[in-house]
């Protein structure tokens, strides 16, 4: 059929689109090859409609059974065009499609342009606008389109100003065919690996070939035409998982962990994530972001969608494809769109699931996990993690006074002894520094099991635990009263009890003179002197006191120049050390000032040299321990 003049209709565009295009027309942005994105995915939905529509009408499709967007270029006329032999469109519908703005997404868009144009140009960007984005880069577009089953074909046809026009036409098959005469600056798209780029970029996992053909010859396809992701589990084998795994996430390792699947309901999408074997090299940067890709509908959106994964998981790659979002969602919007949030929150409760099947069912593999992401998982606990605590709670781990292995407080409470209110621990820089630690002695000597702090974060997360775990507060043995002797020590657990009731018992008072009068000499150099139960080999150390900040914390802090001054802290003494029974004797016998000063200060000095801290008076050290020594001899 050929179209005469008087069948052509010739129609206004809504005013919406009329503005929409005004801005379009005028883009000039690096973005705008999503346009490209825009038509493919159009052109994917078309046939999608197609498959659906076929199931119950089979003769639909017949003669041309495979689904396939071609793209074609003309270098003379400066064309590019892109065919589907999709479900097509009636008049009817391309004047309703394309004529009027039917999203709610592109209204929404349409209310946010101020006029301003350099704002409004920006904000095409992040929105997308379907179809019409093809103005972006044509200063004509034709479409032209069959509806299958339809013996008539339609052309569509506008310049993007003010007024488009439809036409019956001819067409050989079903589908569309969007003919766009390029602008003089868009030449780029005329290039095969120009266009190759966009494709593999956005549209790779379009679950339809996207071929390029050049004049009659073999259309060669330019994407990957599958979606592994809405395959069924059974059809995807572990080595398809694994080059999926090195391909979308750029990795050389292979994965620790491949979670897939479907969720249907309330809101649909489908996830494939990954957690990677090996610690990548930028997870502690501060600009590091997740690895998680977002798709909509098959169709790549963002690889940058905040809030789609916590912060605290961003060592998780791979896909999640929503059904219920619009294509052309933009960033700001995802950050406050409720189902991103909804999906959030599925995936991040499925990947904790996932991580405690496995700390349960190997923990050997967990451990070597934990080594490698604990660190950032642990952040989850401060953080916006507060829902997912119990969860996390239940994956921790950590060395211990105990165990070679690792530790999770699960076991931990477990193995609490009678009377033992407080889950124990020490922050520390290391293990070692951890476990050579004098306020640790008497823990030991009881079988207290003290946990081992490393991590920096460490310090953070304990402190907002207030309720503790399973109903016991965390508890650092560095700060505050240690107070053991409520707790019951098993037989079993090295030495008894009440093990220096062998020796003769410390003299009370003499301890007690001791304690005052180093206390008298150190003056301000402490806050307190006193005994404590939490020493056995070593004869003093240091701790904070109850309210300030603990030891580790301050070090650290103070190492990194966060904190100018130190909190004074408080020397302990251990009654039962011999040094400290000894001095004790002498102070009740009246030994004479200078002496007692001297031990004083060389007691906080061995204290400070206990933890690793620098004696600040070095040469008063040195005369002070000459003078004692010398006398010993
Ligand atoms: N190649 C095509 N084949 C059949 N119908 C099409 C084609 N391209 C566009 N359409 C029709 O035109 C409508 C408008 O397209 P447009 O890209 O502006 O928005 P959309 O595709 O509905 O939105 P979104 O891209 O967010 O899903 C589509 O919904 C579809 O009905």
């Amino acid at each position: 059929m050929t179209a005469s003049s008087q069948s052509v209709e010739t129609r206004t565009f809504q005013a919406e689109v009329s503005k929409l295009l005004k801005i379009v027309a005028n883009a000039l942005y690096s973005e705008r090859e999503v346009f490209l994105r825009e038509l493919i995915s159009n052109a994917a939905d078309a046939c999608d409609k197609l498959r659906f529509l076929a199931l119950s009408k089979p003769e639909l499709t017949v003669g041309d059974p495979s689904f396939a967007i071609r793209l074609a270029v003309d270098k003379d006329a400066g064309t590019l065009t892109v065919a589907d032999n999709g479900v097509g469109m009636t008049e009817a519908e391309l004047h309703d499609n394309l004529g009027t703005i039917a999203r709610s997404g592109t209204a929404a868009f349409v209310e946010e342009l101020s006029g301003d144009s350099k704002r409004d140009v920006g904000l095409i960007g992040q929105f997308g606008v379907g179809f019409y984005s093809a103005f972006m880069v044509a200063d004509k577009v034709e479409v032209l389109t069959r509806k299958a089953g339809e013996d008539q074909a339609w052309l569509w046809t506008s310049d993007g100003i003010g007024e488009y026009s439809v036409e019956p036409a001819e067409k050989a098959g079903r589908g569309t065919v969007i003919t766009l005469h390029l602008k003089d600056d868009a030449g780029e798209f005329l290039e095969k690996s120009r266009l190759q780029q966009v494709v593999r970029t956005y549209s790779d996992h379009i679950p339809f070939p996207v071929t390029f053909v050049e004049a009659d010859a073999e259309g060669e396809t330019l994407n990957k035409a599958s979606a592994l992701w809405t395959r069924s589990k059974s059809e995807i084998s572990e080595d398809d998982y694994k080059e999926f795994y090195r391909h979308a996430g750029h990795a050389a390792d292979e994965p620790w962990l491949t979670v897939h699947w479907k969720a249907e309901g309330r809101i649909e999408y489908h996830a494939l994530l990954f957690v990677p074997s090996q610690r990548p090299f930028d997870l502690f940067h501060p600009e590091r972001r997740h690895h998680v890709k977002l798709y909509v509908k098959r169709v790549f959106i963002t690889d940058d969608a905040e809030g789609l994964v916590p912060s605290w998981l961003r060592f998780v790659k791979g896909v999640i494809d929503c059904e219920d979002l619009p294509l052309n969602v933009s960033r700001e919007m995802l950050q406050r769109n409720p189902v991103v949030a909804s999906v959030s929150q599925a995936v991040t409760k499925r990947i904790l699931g996932e991580l405690k099947k496995k700390a349960e069912s190997d923990a050997d593999a967990y451990a070597e996990f934990w080594k490698s992401f604990g660190a950032v998982l642990k952040e989850g606990l401060y953080g916006d993690g507060l829902e997912h605590r119990e969860a996390l709670l239940s994956l921790v781990r950590f060395r211990s006074s105990a165990r070679d292995g690792l530790v999770s407080l699960a076991d931990y409470v477990a193995r609490m002894k009678d009377g033992q209110e407080a889950i124990y621990y020490i922050a520390a820089e290391s293990e070692q520094a951890a476990a050579a630690s004098p306020q640790l002695e008497g823990f030991q000597k009881k079988g207290v099991e003290v946990l081992y702090m490393t991590d920096p974060i460490d310090e953070f997360w304990v402190q907002m635990l207030f309720e503790g775990y399973d109903g016991k507060p965390l508890k650092s043995i560095t700060r505050g009263g240690a107070d053991l002797k409520s707790i019951k020590a098993d037989q079993a657990d090295g030495e008894p009890d009440d093990a220096s009731k062998d020796e003769p018992g410390a003299d009370q008072g003499a301890v007690a003179a001791l304690v005052a009068s180093v206390k008298l000499a150190l003056g301000d150099a402490v806050k307190d002197v006193r005994t404590t139960d939490r020493l056995a080999d070593s004869p003093v150390c240091l701790i904070a006191d109850e309210g300030d900040m603990d030891m580790n914390l301050e070090r650290m802090l103070r190492q990194h120049k966060q904190l100018d001054e130190a909190a004074k802290r408080v020397l302990e003494v251990n009654p039962d050390h011999p040094l400290i029974r000894s001095l004790a004797e002498r102070v009740k016998a009246g030994a004479p000032g200078p002496a007692i000063d001297d031990a004083a200060h060389l007691l906080l000095d061995q204290a400070r040299i206990l933890e690793g801290e620098p004696v600040p008076d070095a040469k008063a050290f040195t005369r002070r321990l000459s003078t004692v020594m010398v006398k010993g001899l």
